[in-house]
């Protein structure tokens, strides 16, 4: 379904995707779990075209995404869901108008069809009842299912969730992840879920690559990851604050660095 290779992304030197090949096979989830600065978001926005790659290719069923114009991509993207970190709902549309927005945007479907697709949507996440609300007035865990509802209305191929349970209480994370199989398996969506919840990662994963500095270092289903003989690998998804992986992401002699004058 979504296949890369050999990408590649730096900003100002810093090397954020080295080198990272991967498929994300059809209707499966796969979750991209790595420390805070190893490539995870860098990777899904090249995914989903907010970001060019320094080199490298991205195959979305089959459609190179890469040498695609804004025109070309607007049009592969009307394909994908997104889920932002934050569900980045509009603060100044209620909760109807928020989901209802792609349409408006992308279709040109009578004010009927708009609104039975948005309460089919609202009745998947569970917040039928909730249109007139804005988002100032939903809770964490709301605000998400909101941003989720929006990122299916078009009917998409493809789902990326970016750090979906982030921020939500064990419940609320609980009420995500089972939103997130159960659209895969409703809908038969491929689904990214971009993660550092271990927990819940190992609950929804068919699939998990783990990525280390922009490294792709480990990548198969959650027995096999766990079966790793990997350092790196164990005291990630042991969360030990010990092993292989620095605490500082610096190379550069500490006592240079205070001792340097300006
Ligand atoms: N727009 C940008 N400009 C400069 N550097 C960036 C930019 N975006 C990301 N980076 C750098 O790229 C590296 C990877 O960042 P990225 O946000 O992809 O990590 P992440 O794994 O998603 O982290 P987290 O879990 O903390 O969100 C980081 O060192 C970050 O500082």
């Amino acid at each position: 379904m979504i296949r890369i290779e050999r990408l590649r992304k730096s900003y100002d030197g810093l090397v954020a995707s080295d080198d990272v090949s991967c498929r994300f096979e059809k209707g499966k989830i796969t979750v991209i779990l790595g420390g805070s600065g190893s490539g995870k978001s860098t990777l899904l926005k090249q995914l989903v075209g907010l970001e060019r790659p320094d080199s490298g290719k991205i195959f979305f069923e089959d459609r190179e995404l890469t040498g695609l114009s804004r025109s070309e991509l607007y049009e592969i993207r009307k394909k994908m869901g997104m889920l932002f970190q934050g569900a980045a709902l509009f603060n100044s549309l209620n909760v109807f108008e928020n989901i209802a927005f792609p349409l408006r945007e992308h279709t040109r479907l009578a004010e009927p069809v708009i609104r039975a697709m948005v309460t089919m949507k609202l009745e998947m996440v569970g917040l039928r009842g909730m249109e007139q609300l804005m988002p100032s007035q939903l809770s964490g865990g709301m605000a998400k299912r909101i941003g989720l509802a929006r990122a299916i209305v078009m009917d998409p191929r493809a789902v990326f969730y970016d750090e979906p349970t982030s921020g939500l209480d064990p419940i609320s994370a609980g009420v995500i992840n089972k939103l997130i199989v159960d659209l895969n398996t409703a809908m038969g969506v491929t689904s990214v879920v971009v993660s550092h919840d271990i927990p819940s990662s190992f609950r929804i994963a068919h699939r998990i690559i783990i990525l280390f500095f922009g490294r792709k270092i480990a990548e198969g289903t959650p027995e096999e990851i766990r079966g790793s003989e990997d350092a790196r690998v164990l005291q990630f998804i042991r969360g030990e604050p010990e092993g292989p992986i620095p605490f500082n992401r610096t190379e550069k002699n500490y006592y240079d660095d205070i001792l340097r004058v300006p």
